[in-house]
């Protein structure tokens, strides 16, 4: 062997290989999802997300309080709502007074510097269990804007620091960010959940929040994970429309988008490390077929690699208490 180049040598020892890594975690690249659920003193976990928690409101609070210590600052929160509370216009969304409004006032009122992200969709709260207002079947856009802004409005009123749209309806971004500019909100920014796609690794969330459609699937509005040129218009129409983050869900699957968007947009990109993923290390690990810390460290480092500013995932704790 006479060639001059050995990139071995830049890998012998810890100090020269932590030199010379290209990309760092941080617990601060972290958003971690909350399921939140009504009663007092209630801490169910969820079956097919191991280690995660929906939480009553009292016991919420205790939890990002531990979060907190972690160094965990950001959070996502989702209600689990009883099917009582769910009607075909998720009304239940504006409801001051409900669980998922409340649990963000209590949230803010207690820990003001936490940076509180909240999902703007209809489907926690639609007896149909879709994203969108359904009529004979049919998923309707324009008719559904005006209750997803009604929901952006009134998380943006109990004090949201970041509306997350998850929904895929078109324009939507557009819709939200002038009725929050108009009601005053110039403010609360919105992340934009530019390329969803129809995925199958979403099946523990659901279980979460017991939100499974009612009926069919979600193909006529989530994108088909056979597609990449489609992200990046999406992600056009979102910057046009005001978006401040991009994001692509989910990720492991996914991080050629992750790239691709990173490549061509200039805002910050995210990436929603999903139910599924979480589960598949967690049960592997489960069974001694992987070492699930490392896989869980070599799974977030791939989507910051691919070119991810913000992770949107459940190994968040367990994650801050590696790196801490
Ligand atoms: N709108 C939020 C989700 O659909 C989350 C999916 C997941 O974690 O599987
Ligand atoms: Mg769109």
């Amino acid at each position: 062997m006479d060639s001059l180049r050995r990139p071995r040598r830049n890998r012998q020892s810890g100090v020269l290989r932590d030199m010379v890594q290209e990309t760092r975690l941080h617990v601060s690249d972290f958003i971690l999802p909350l399921f939140v659920l009504e009663g007092r003193n209630l801490r169910t976990e969820v079956a097919s997300i191991p280690g995660i928690f929906r939480h009553s409101p009292d016991l919420l609070l205790d939890e990002i309080g531990r979060c907190i210590d972690l160094g965990i600052k950001a959070f996502d929160l989702f209600p689990n709502l009883s099917d009582d509370k769910k009607d075909r216009t998720a009304s239940e969304s504006h409801n001051p007074d409900g669980l998922y409004l409340q649990t963000i006032q209590a949230i803010k009122t207690k820990y003001p510097d936490v940076l509180l992200m909240t999902d703007v969709a209809m489907d926690p709260y639609s007896s149909d269990g879709h994203d969108g207002l359904v009529e004979n079947g049919v998923i309707l856009n324009d008719e559904t804007l005006e209750i997803l802004a009604r929901m952006a409005v009134a998380q943006a009123q109990a004090g949201a620091d970041l509306i997350g749209p998850s929904d895929m309806m078109d324009g939507r971004v557009g819709y939200l960010r002038k009725a929050l500019d108009n009601a005053g909100f110039k403010h609360v920014g919105i992340i934009s959940y530019s390329a969803k796609y129809a995925s199958a690794f979403y099946g523990p969330f659901r279980d979460a929040l017991a939100s499974a459609p009612k009926f069919g699937d979600k193909k006529t509005y989530q994108m088909n994970p056979a597609n990449s040129r489609e992200a990046l218009i999406e992600a056009e129409l979102d910057t046009q429309e005001g978006a401040d983050i991009l994001m692509v869900k989910p990720a492991l699957t996914y991080l050629d988008i992750i790239s691709l968007l990173r490549q061509n947009s200039q805002l910050p990109i995210a990436a929603y490390n999903v139910s599924g993923e979480y589960a598949m290390i967690k049960a592997a690990a489960q069974n001694g077929w992987l070492d699930g810390e490392r896989a869980m460290m070599e799974s977030l480092m791939s989507i910051k690699r691919a070119g991810a500013d913000v992770i949107l995932t459940y190994f968040a704790k367990e994650a801050a208490q590696l790196l801490a």
